[in-house]
């Protein structure tokens, strides 16, 4: 990694929900505030100052990892864009392109790392990419995405992450730039989801995941071992206990 960056310790508990306007229908499921709105913009801010300045005059494509990526990636290149505006001698022209990967199903990694849609990558040959992406889990799916890009033979390639997990099985893999390191648990928010919930939450948050790991075992369990005669005095149908398992997701 070219540049530290902000290191979030692994006994840090973060802020308590009762000081932030956390939406109700997500209130009972939150742990606590890791990062605020505030301090992730102030940190973009700088993140977009030491790209602008490292890319110098040359053009750059920003390539958005959706969906995860996609509130870090416009909070960075509107700060790039102000660079531009108020710098007179140095200015970096923005592409922008999108790729949708997919590896994720409740809060783990599938090892299965699809590439499920986004802009032809042909685009990419001979240009310098900064790849934009939410978060470096285990590694695994930055290390893909950099092996299909070089198939498409780009000038150069960075990787710009707002997270970055500290957990014992990474592939090792440490992007160019860095927002913040931060504990291996499972956090939400600022475009990051679990199992597309919590995406919008301008925050980003600890989850009690053990909570819904629990629910979502018991119930894939249930509809897919029990027969549903035998659950009828417990369940109408497994329609009703998955919007029941939705209700209590939400
Ligand atoms: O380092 P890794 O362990 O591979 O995990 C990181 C990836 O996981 C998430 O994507 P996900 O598959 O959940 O798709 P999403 O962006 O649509 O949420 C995240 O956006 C990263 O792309
Ligand atoms: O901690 C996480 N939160 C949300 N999405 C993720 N994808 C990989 N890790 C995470």
């Amino acid at each position: 990694m070219s540049k530290d960056c902000i290191k979030i310790a692994d006994d840090y508990t973060g802020y308590a929900l009762s000081n932030f306007c956390v939406p109700r229908h997500y209130e009972e499921d939150l742990e606590n505030v890791l990062i605020p709105w505030g301090l992730i913009q102030d940190r973009t801010e700088r993140l977009a100052r030491d790209i602008f300045q490292d890319i110098r005059d040359e053009p750059l494509t920003a390539l958005c990892v959706l969906k995860g990526g996609y509130r870090f990636y416009t909070d960075l290149l509107d700060k790039l864009t102000t660079l531009n505006r108020f710098h007179a001698s140095v200015s970096v022209q923005l592409h922008v392109d999108f790729i949708r990967l997919k590896s994720y199903e409740n809060d783990d990694s599938t090892g299965d790392i699809r590439v499920i849609g986004g802009d032809n990558l042909s685009n990419l040959r001979g240009h310098n990419v900064l790849v934009v992406e939410d978060i470096i889990d285990t590694g695994r799916t930055m290390s893909r995405l950099l092996a299909i890009l070089q198939k498409y033979e780009p000038k150069s390639v960075k990787v710009a992450s707002l997270l970055v997990k500290r957990r014992p099985d990474s592939t090792g893999y440490r992007p160019d730039y860095c927002g913040f390191e931060v504990p291996d648990k499972f956090v939400v928010g600022y475009a990051l989801d679990y199992n597309e919930y919590f995406r919008d939450l301008n925050v980003s948050m600890l989850c009690w995941i053990y909570y819904y790991t629990c629910l979502y075992s018991f119930a894939s369990f249930c509809l897919t071992e029990i027969p549903l005669s035998a659950l009828s005095g417990f369940l109408i149908s497994s329609d009703t206990f998955n919007s029941h398992l939705k209700l209590l997701l939400m």
